[in-house]
């Protein structure tokens, strides 16, 4: 069946009024109609226009960057949104809105949610203007085919979010958007900028340990969610204890240590720290246990610090766990190696046999990597940025000009002194950590 058949034809351009503006935004009273300069709704009128027809003069050759919002249902995800949307961050933003629920859906690429029997579901296409001047295009569909429709709008916006529902696993999404050269329609044009998990303050310690305590042979979904982000926003700070805060972030931690966490209240943070950071581009911010710990506690940090690293030992989060393992500059030889070592435990779920059996290890259990990340140099000094979404993985030359950047002048550039691989999964024990780390001998 055609991707384009009709029952999964995105739908067209609906000519939208004011009044149509403003009921499609989250909370239509923080935008003052007023405040649009005449000049600003020609524009609208002259994009909404053109929306029909790709633009001719529109860039072709620009990769529109994709930021994906997951997180945990009611954690505060809309209430970012809401946030981003009115600022003024000079980015027009296309927002996709959807039911990314079915996750197995997606890797197929065959999905129409769009059932006759979802009033949720019905097919709207709505292009905004908002207060601060950015156009907002709203698709309130869930298809790939709209995501593609959307991209034949290219030049109409500059960057795209895309929020998932609360119980979506963002794994598969991001997976598809990062590799999408296969995609010879728009989704080619995207570039996967980042991943951010909302987390609830309140509820999220809570929502953790049942999904621990859910059958081991699954994941469940915050698991997923937070093992699956680059960055992690514990939105709704105001509601619980700087302890609770704390217990949180270290839980939030242990499943991924790759992934800054920031304190929130509704949203509110700077847009520079999670919106333009390349985190599949650029060397993850593998920052050391003290500069994590300074990084988490740098504001609204009343809490003593002598306190913070006492163990979780209440309970240990045992669906998925995280291994850091550092390694020296590498060289060819031992790039191949963990090239080889990677491919075994992404693609085989299961370690290489190692150049000298032991007798005294026993079988290793089943390897299910959701995550890796790493940042490591070469013996001939060049450096080099790992990134894994499942099976998928990619070890990039990182280009001169950004490796010889000072670690200041962006949060996640900066390569450290030793190279650090980060796992993100299941199964990762100490027999894992040490198979890895025989790469490096
Ligand atoms: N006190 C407080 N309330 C918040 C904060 N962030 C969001 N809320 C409120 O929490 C509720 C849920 O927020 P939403 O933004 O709708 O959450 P969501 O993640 O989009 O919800 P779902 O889409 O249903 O999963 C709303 O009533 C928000 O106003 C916060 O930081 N502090």
């Amino acid at each position: 069946m055609s991707f384009y058949d009709s029952d999964d034809e995105p739908p067209n351009l609906i000519e939208v009024t004011d009044d149509a503006i403003l009921s499609t935004l989250p909370d239509s009273t923080s935008v003052p109609n007023t405040a649009r300069a005449a000049s600003d709704i020609s524009a609208t009128q002259q994009q909404s226009k053109s929306l029909s027809q790709p633009k001719e003069q529109a860039p072709k050759n620009v990769r529109v960057p994709l930021t994906i919002i997951c997180g945990f249902l009611g954690a505060g995800k809309s209430t970012l949104l809401k946030r981003i949307l009115t600022e003024r961050h000079g980015y027009r933003i296309a927002v996709i809105m959807n039911e990314f629920g079915d996750t197995a859906d997606i890797e197929a690429k065959t999905i129409n949610v769009a059932s006759a029997d979802d009033p949720t579901a019905e097919n709207t296409e709505e292009f905004l203007e908002l207060a601060n001047g950015c156009l907002c295009c709203s698709i309130k569909d869930s298809g790939v085919a709209a995501i593609e429709k959307l991209m034949l709008k290219k030049g109409a916006f500059d960057y795209i979010l895309l929020e998932t529902t609360g119980l979506a696993d963002p794994g598969p999404i991001a997976g598809m958007f990062w590799h999408n050269e296969e995609y010879a329609t728009g989704l080619a044009d995207i570039t996967l900028d980042g991943v951010i998990c909302v987390v609830d303050a309140v509820f999220g310690k809570k929502q953790m340990e049942e999904d621990h305590h859910t059958d081991d042979s699954k994941i469940g979904e915050s698991l997923r969610q937070i093992s699956g982000s680059d960055i992690v926003l514990l939105n709704k700070a105001d509601l619980v204890s700087p302890s609770d805060l704390h217990e949180t972030e270290a839980i939030i931690r242990s499943v991924n240590p790759a992934a800054p966490i920031y304190r929130t209240v509704k949203g509110e943070i700077d847009l520079g720290l999670i919106l333009g950071v390349q985190s599949y581009k650029l060397p993850p911010p593998l920052a050391s246990d003290e500069e994590k710990h300074a990084r988490v506690h740098s504001d609204a940090c009343d809490h003593d610090h002598d306190e913070e690293e006492k163990p979780l030992n209440h309970y240990q989060i045992r669906g998925v766990t995280s291994l850091q393992v550092t390694c020296p500059a590498l060289s060819q030889a031992q790039f191949d190696k963990l090239d080889e070592w990677i491919r075994s435990v992404l693609w085989e779920n299961k370690l290489p046999a190692p150049a000298t059996p032991s007798t005294t290890e026993g079988e290793s259990p089943e390897i299910r990597v959701l995550r890796c990340k790493g940042a490591f140099t070469s013996t001939t000094g060049k450096h080099y940025v790992l990134q894994g979404v499942r099976s998928m993985y990619e070890i990039s030359e990182l280009e001169e000009n950004v490796a010889g950047k000072d670690q200041n002048e962006h949060a996640s550039v900066g390569l450290p002194d030793r190279g650090k691989i980060v796992l993100i999964g299941k199964g990762l024990d100490d027999q894992v950590r040490k198979s890895l780390e025989s790469v490096f001998v």
